[in-house]
């Protein structure tokens, strides 16, 4: 059995429970609340670029060339992709650059970018692949799933296509067999550590989701008086 086989049997649960989410499944039926997937896209375009930094620490440990590339390929790419993606559904919400900026990330965002660029700096290789490659994974999933009963009038269309299409089933095909022949080539703590890596990933996508759709915000202490 290929070892991405293997990390999908192990994360099979969550990844059904993430498909069975309200925010994807109200994306999928257009029905979700706009005000709801409006903080995502906002969110996202705070989790792109920290995932585009982490692919591209990832890049300069990459053992050879062609690694490289790939990595630091998807790192431009998911900056391109994304932001016109962002820029598509920030202008249809009028959220200008300012309020963007405005916004700070949210827990969840900050977790999972966090997770990923300590997994990119102080992990290894193929620790450091294993973590992003749910990004990829999920997504691809999530969006073919929704693109077979989702209608060309969804208002969300412009993401669904974006993650049912062809060049971005490419480049997570390349990300799989990528993880692949660095799990067929690791040692069992290397494999060991791939496998915490990615099921954290997993549950940050799952997370990064739940937060969104409950419109989470930072927790705060009470205010209280300073006694002198
Ligand atoms: C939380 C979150 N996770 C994954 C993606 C999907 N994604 C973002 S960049 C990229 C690589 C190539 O474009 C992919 C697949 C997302 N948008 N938001």
């Amino acid at each position: 059995m290929s070892f991405t086989r293997d990390l999908a049997r192990e994360t099979a649960s969550l990844r059904r429970q993430i498909h069975a989410m309200p925010f994807n499944r109200e994306l999928a039926e257009g029905q979700l609340d706009p005000a709801i997937f409006q903080g995502y896209i906002i969110q996202d375009a705070h989790y792109l670029e920290g995932f585009a930094r982490a692919l591209a620490l990832a890049a300069s440990k990459a053992p050879d060339a062609p690694s490289v590339a790939q990595l630091a390929g998807s790192a431009a790419g998911a900056i391109a992709v994304e932001r016109e993606l962002h820029n598509h559904y920030m202008g249809l919400f009028g959220v200008s650059a300012d309020d963007f900026a405005a916004i700070a990330p949210s827990a969840a965002c900050d977790h999972y970018v966090s997770f990923l660029l300590r997994s990119a700096t102080i992990g290894d290789f193929p620790e450091a692949v294993a973590a992003l490659l749910p990004c990829f994974w999920i997504y691809r999933d999530i969006g073919h799933e929704i693109a077979q009963h989702s209608g060309s009038e969804n208002p969300y269309a412009a993401w669904i296509a974006t993650y049912s299409g062809d060049a971005f089933d490419q480049s997570v095909a390349r990300m799989l067999d990528l993880t692949d022949r660095l799990g067929a080539a690791a040692d069992d703590a290397v494999r060991a550590r791939m496998h915490r890596a990615f099921a954290r990933s997993c549950w940050h996508e799952w997370r990064f989701w739940d937060s969104a759709y409950h419109r989470e915000t930072w927790r705060q202490p009470e205010p209280f008086e300073e006694r002198v």
